[in-house]
């Protein structure tokens, strides 16, 4: 059954974990589903994990589009939140303009945007427009230079305030889920027992209502930097590049293909073709 947002605010009355993890493509979106996890995001780190670039920041909106429409291919069950790139949601027209085309043309049932009480107007005329919005505080790395790099947000007292303000903003102006990355524990739960809807906290702590990963962390496939609140539950990086060397190996060897790769012809054709006259 797929998860709708009603239940994700009774999972949190319930005190049942949210899991989300993030999915990029056909495949990723159906293992993302097949192992039963309760909401996929297209995360714009797909820029970071799937297209090479050092941030989130050149993410556009087609790339966004493009990745979210093979997630809803392979994952028509499950409930799915694409985030909005940088620069998409700098005014309220184009936020709006924008997560139609997500949930139109990309399938989604959801976007995510960056951002507490400075972005309160686009997330009002959003969720007025009948979209449904999740909020992203704390470490926002599509602004992570302002501030100072993908670092720890919130740890003295006046940022961890501002942290809480802007939960309640979000929830007020219409939020149904709220994303904490990156801050000390203490400050998402305070800023989950404080609110209604669910927090899911990555580098948030065990205290919020849900937790989400990169896919490509947890399952090894993303080795330039590694923050420390992933953890890795295998390592198919390395095993890919031991296939691929295996199939290299063959190939040079002369064992791949065998004869169970092979088509051939039958004996009686071969005779009539080749065989000697
Ligand atoms: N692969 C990947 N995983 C992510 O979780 C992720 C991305 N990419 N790209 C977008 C953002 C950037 N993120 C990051 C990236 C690095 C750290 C990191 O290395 N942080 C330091 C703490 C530095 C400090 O607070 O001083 C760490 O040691 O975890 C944190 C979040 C989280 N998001
Ligand atoms: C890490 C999550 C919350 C995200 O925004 C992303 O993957 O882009
Ligand atoms: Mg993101």
């Amino acid at each position: 059954m797929k998860k709708m947002i009603p239940d994700f605010v009774k999972m949190k009355q319930a005190g049942e974990k949210i899991s989300m993890l993030t999915a990029y493509d056909y495949p990723s979106a159906q293992w993302v589903e097949e192992a039963g996890i309760d909401t996929i995001l297209v995360g714009d780190s797909l820029g970071m994990v799937v297209l090479g670039y050092d941030s989130t920041v050149p993410v556009t909106m087609e790339e966004i589009l493009h990745h979210t429409k093979a997630v809803r291919r392979g994952a028509t069950k499950t409930f799915v939140i694409a985030d909005m790139p940088f620069m998409s949601y700098a005014s309220i027209d184009l936020a709006l303009m924008n997560a139609g085309r997500l949930l139109k043309e990309g399938g989604a049932d959801a976007v995510k945007l960056e951002g507490g009480v400075n972005v309160v107007p686009i997330v009002l005329a959003l969720t007025r427009a009948g979209i449904p919005v999740v909020g992203h505080i704390g470490l926002t790395p599509q602004t992570a230079n302002q501030l100072g790099g993908f670092k720890v947000q919130g740890r003295d007292i006046d940022r961890a305030k501002q942290l809480v303000k802007d939960g309640q903003a979000l929830e007020q102006a219409g939020a149904f889920l709220l994303v904490l990355e990156a801050i000390p524990r203490q400050v998402a739960g305070q800023i989950s027992t404080d609110l209604t809807i669910p927090t899911i906290g990555i580098g948030a702590g065990l205290d919020c209502d849900g937790q989400v990963l990169v896919f490509h962390d947890i399952l090894g496939l993303f080795e330039r930097f590694k923050p420390k609140f992933v953890k890795q539950y295998a390592s198919l990086g390395k095993e890919a590049v031991l296939a691929l060397q295996d199939f290299h190996k063959e190939v040079k060897s002369s064992q791949f293909p065998a004869s169970e790769h092979t088509f051939a012809l039958s004996d009686e054709v071969v005779e009539k073709l080749y065989g000697n006259k």
